[in-house]
């Protein structure tokens, strides 16, 4: 019998059951609930990861969607205790869903939502930071303040990189990879060079007809060397040259272990290497001994292989930043989040057809508006055969 688990309940008389198993940000997406005849139950248990045996028994035997987190594991279990109480509905409050089986959820008809969109910016804006931190050495000069070692201005004090000039990598140049390429081109007239196994139409546009010509012109204009872009054929041919990589792909079978010993080996060794992408999407233990065989090669890590945990030594390296996975943790974005999760759940208990594009998702998150009668984000939508809007 599994233990019970604490809840806050609003609406108690709703007619549709929905669970979100942890609090979030902002209270639209509560109302948007509870107007909807909701009777919503968040789980107010202190633990920050709950379990499968916790979110069974947080589910009951009458359930009709639930909003989950990243930390916790969708597989058969879950998905067949949801259909069982009679639920068709889950939502990640996150864009990446490696933590959910879409094939269990295939099995048991129950559609997976995402949240894509909203967090773009806000990602790539803490992969930019970090990207800084890690040039001009900021944590190390920060600790160094504050442990009273400064005793006045030195030539050598904390040099760091340069980012004008220099090449930024991407890797996986989709909706947050190809913002922070835009970011670091436009902001620190950096070359780019990206590599992903499509073509990104949305990064070429941008720096082939909107940006580039005119910017170029302008440099050129000022006495300055033009940035210049490429598409690589290879992910090698980025470690090898670029001088700041960044990684955004999604976590799944091609990703994982994607940077591993041998193309660590490939970068340069003054190299900075950044993730907010998934943290087995590195091979960690393989990258603290590259950190400690290179002390130059700087690290910026948002995520990691086996969170909440650090591989040993990581912790202890000062050519290492990190950071509890904040990529996403912007006041809008997160409230935009939890909208957005909310309303994958509402919309198909609803019945709703699911929205035309998840990459424009801003009607949703109009606070002035209802939003509109679709779902936003249903990444199995095809699977499980729910129509599409059409406006
Ligand atoms: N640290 C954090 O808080 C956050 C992490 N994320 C992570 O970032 C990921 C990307 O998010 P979006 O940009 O919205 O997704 P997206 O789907 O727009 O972009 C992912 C890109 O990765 C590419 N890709 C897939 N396999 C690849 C491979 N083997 N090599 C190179 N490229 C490959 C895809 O073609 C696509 O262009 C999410 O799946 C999530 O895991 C997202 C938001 C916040
Ligand atoms: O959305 C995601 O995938 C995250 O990692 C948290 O924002």
């Amino acid at each position: 019998m599994a233990k019970p688990v604490s809840i806050e309940v609003w609406n108690p008389n709703g007619k549709y059951r929905v669970i979100s198993t942890k609090s979030m940000p902002g209270t639209r997406w509560i109302n948007l609930l509870i107007q909807n005849d909701c009777r919503l139950e968040i789980c107010t248990e202190k633990k920050t990861i709950l379990s499968v045996e916790d979110i069974i028994a947080l589910i009951g035997d009458k359930c009709d969607g639930v909003i989950g987190q990243l930390t916790e594991d969708w597989g058969e279990e879950l998905f067949s205790a949801l259909s069982r109480a009679g639920g068709k509905a889950f939502s990640n409050m996150a864009v990446g869903y490696n933590n959910v089986n879409v094939d269990a959820a295939n099995k048991y008809g129950v559609a997976v939502g995402n949240t894509p969109g909203v967090l773009t910016e806000t990602t790539a804006e803490l992969a930019a930071s970090l990207s800084l931190a890690a040039a001009r050495r900021i944590v190390e000069a920060d600790e160094f303040m504050r442990a009273g070692l400064y005793d006045g201005w030195l030539p050598h004090l904390f040099v760091g990189n340069l980012l004008k000039g220099q090449t930024v990598g991407v890797i996986g140049a989709g909706r947050i990879g190809s913002a922070y390429a835009r970011m670091m081109v436009e902001g620190f007239k950096m070359n780019l060079i990206y590599f992903d196994l499509y073509q990104s139409t949305r990064l070429e546009k941008f720096v082939t007809g909107m940006f580039l010509p005119t910017y170029g012109a302008f440099l050129k204009a000022n006495g300055e060397t033009p940035v210049t872009w490429k598409r690589a054929s290879s992910m090698d041919e980025v470690l090898q040259e670029a001088d700041i990589i960044s990684l955004h792909p999604v976590l799944d079978k091609t990703t994982y272990h994607l940077v591993n010993k041998e193309r660590l080996a490939k970068m340069k060794k003054e190299a900075i290497l950044i993730n907010c992408s998934r943290g087995p999407v590195i091979d960690e233990a393989a990258l603290v001994e590259h950190l400690k065989e290179n002390p130059l090669f700087r690290v910026g890590l948002d995520v990691f292989e086996d969170e909440p945990y650090m591989k040993p030594g990581l912790a202890e390296l000062k050519n290492a930043i990190v950071v509890p996975h904040i990529a996403s943790a912007s006041k809008w974005t997160r409230e935009g989040m939890a909208t957005l999760a909310a309303l994958n759940v509402l919309g198909k208990i609803k019945g709703y057809p699911v929205w035309f594009d998840p990459n424009r998702v801003e009607p949703f998150l109009n606070e002035n508006a209802q939003p509109p009668a679709a779902i936003p984000s249903i990444v199995n939508a095809k699977a499980l055969g729910l129509p599409s809007s059409k406006l």
